[in-house]
């Protein structure tokens, strides 16, 4: 029997493709993943309230089951922000700026949140799954391929994400995280269905 269809609305193609890889080495995963860029309104407020909105828009238009994904970065001496707004403030500042913006501050640690949010359908619930990686904010080391990646080292690794490959970025990322409880939750409704 052909797996159900679960698009994957985003317009980043790094995301996209850290999702696909993830996924590859995961335990049969029960939907077949499709993408679709659409541009939805992205709302202010808490990574959980950017996370519904977009989520539960994304729903609407695809007139079927959807999932999202936001990612944020966290200052921990800014009590957590840029968060949400990390993708303005990286394109305004760049790495320089964003290591700038901790100048005035001994604590450069930071946290990588990822959110995905799942709707089976318009109307329905949204579902979020956080996963969190501890960092600090350190000038740009490795190549400069996705956002931010070059100026998070991850705690304990002594690596940038940039520093590392996709398969060790892959294994204990935010990303990596949040997906692993979404795919639980996903695998759980496959067996239900399969049993019904
Ligand atoms: O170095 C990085 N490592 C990562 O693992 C990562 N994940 C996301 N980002 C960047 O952080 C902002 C999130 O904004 P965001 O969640 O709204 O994404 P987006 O607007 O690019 O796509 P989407 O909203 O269509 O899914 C954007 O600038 C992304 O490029 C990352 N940078
Ligand atoms: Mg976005």
């Amino acid at each position: 029997m052909s797996k159900p269809m679960l698009t994957f609305v985003t317009g980043n193609a790094n995301k996209l493709k850290e999702v696909r890889a993830i996924l590859a080495s995961a335990p049969s995963f029960p939907f077949e993943l499709v993408n679709r860029d659409l541009d939805t309104i992205e709302v202010q407020g808490t990574t959980q309230d950017v996370a519904r909105a977009k989520c539960s828009e994304a729903a609407k238009i695809i007139q079927g089951p959807v999932i999202t994904e936001d990612t944020a970065l966290g200052f921990s001496a800014l009590k957590d922000l840029p968060g949400a707004y990390i993708k303005d403030f990286l394109k305004a500042l760049g790495h320089d700026g964003l290591n700038s913006m901790l100048a005035g501050f001994e604590d450069k640690s930071g946290t990588a949140l990822c959110t995905f949010a799942y709707s089976s359908g318009p109307g329905a619930e949204v579902l979020l799954f956080e996963g969190r990686t501890a960092g600090s904010i350190v000038p740009a080391r490795g190549p400069s391929n996705f956002g931010w990646d070059p100026i998070f080292e991850v705690q304990g690794s002594g690596k940038t994400y940039a520093e590392m490959s996709a398969e060790e970025k892959n294994k204990l990322s935010h990303r990596y995280k949040a997906l692993a409880l979404l795919q639980e939750h996903l695998l759980g409704i496959g067996r239900r269905s399969e049993a019904s």
